[in-house]
């Protein structure tokens, strides 16, 4: 056996938090479900005594309970492929993965094998990004791509035409996984490992791309605002639609005038631009 999966029961309030706080001590794979999230850790380094501190703390004030099985190494490639279906962004992007047949009719293809990585364009938060993204001239841009998971949004900020992206995740699987997937797409980047404050990225870019989450997004807001050029455009995801108000008045303080907005299955997906 080489894993702990936990299914998670918990009300939409603490869903983000606990997520955040658990990918911290080494949980990963988050996947949400109708009543909470499932998620999973490495068995040679799951921390009890963390893991019920986090719960402890939160347990009072939100209904949480949990299952927890031992479960063996899956070969993500063959879960995949059994459960795993392309998707399209309108006419703007397909995307598949390698194992299914390109389809016509589209402006760009996009090649995810997402393993444990988020990031496949089914998810309504990255959905809103590839959407969004399609409506803002990329050519000859400098993209960065914070949280970059599979790599979606960086492949497509490349597909749009920019002149370079710079992506990294704070998940070694990710890194791994992304790596893979801008060489399937031919993307001439290097996932990175860390968070913006580990990577220390060398601005000025002209879009910055952030599905994270809300408390993620509010921590590091002052950087993002800092290393976007003038002109440029922020895309936020990750957050909530009742969570609108806090990201924007938190881009505001800053500068950062709101320009476009979506909204999908209760989540949210915001454009800035720097004046
Ligand atoms: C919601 S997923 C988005 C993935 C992809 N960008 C997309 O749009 O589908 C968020 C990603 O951010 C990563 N992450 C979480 N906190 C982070 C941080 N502080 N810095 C960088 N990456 C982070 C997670 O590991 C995860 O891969």
């Amino acid at each position: 056996m080489d894993y702990r999966e936990f299914k998670f029961t918990c009300s939409e309030d603490f869903r983000e938090i606990l997520i955040a706080e658990l990918s911290e001590i080494g949980f990963d794979a988050f996947l949400e479900t109708d009543e909470g999230f499932e998620c999973y850790s490495p068995l040679d380094s799951f921390d009890r005594e963390a893991f019920e501190e986090i719960l402890n703390r939160y347990q009072s004030h939100a209904s949480i309970s949990f299952s927890e099985n031992l479960t063996k190494k899956v070969n993500w490639n063959e879960e995949w492929e059994k459960n795993y279906d392309p998707i399209a962004v309108g006419d703007l992007v397909f995307v598949r993965a390698s194992f299914h047949e390109p389809r016509p009719g589209f402006k760009y293809q996009i090649v995810i094998n997402p393993k444990m990585s988020f990031g496949t364009g089914h998810h309504a938060t990255t959905f809103q990004i590839l959407k969004l993204q399609g409506k803002i001239d990329h050519q000859s841009k400098r993209v960065l791509d914070v949280g970059s998971g599979t790599g979606i949004l960086a492949i497509m900020a490349h597909l749009l035409g920019a002149s370079s992206v710079e992506a990294f995740d704070i998940d070694d699987w990710c890194v791994d996984n992304g790596n893979e997937n801008f060489q399937l797409n031919e993307v001439p980047a290097t996932m990175g490992l860390g968070s913006i404050r580990d990577v220390n990225p060398k601005g000025p870019f002209d879009i910055i791309l952030a599905n994270i989450n809300k408390n993620v997004l509010l921590d590091e807001m002052e950087i993002y605002s800092r290393l976007l050029a003038p002109h440029g455009y922020l895309l936020l995801s990750g957050f909530y639609t009742h969570d609108i108000a806090d990201i924007q008045s938190a881009c505001e303080k800053l500068g950062l005038e709101l320009v476009n907005q979506s909204e999908k299955d209760n989540w949210a997906a915001l454009v800035f631009t720097k004046s």
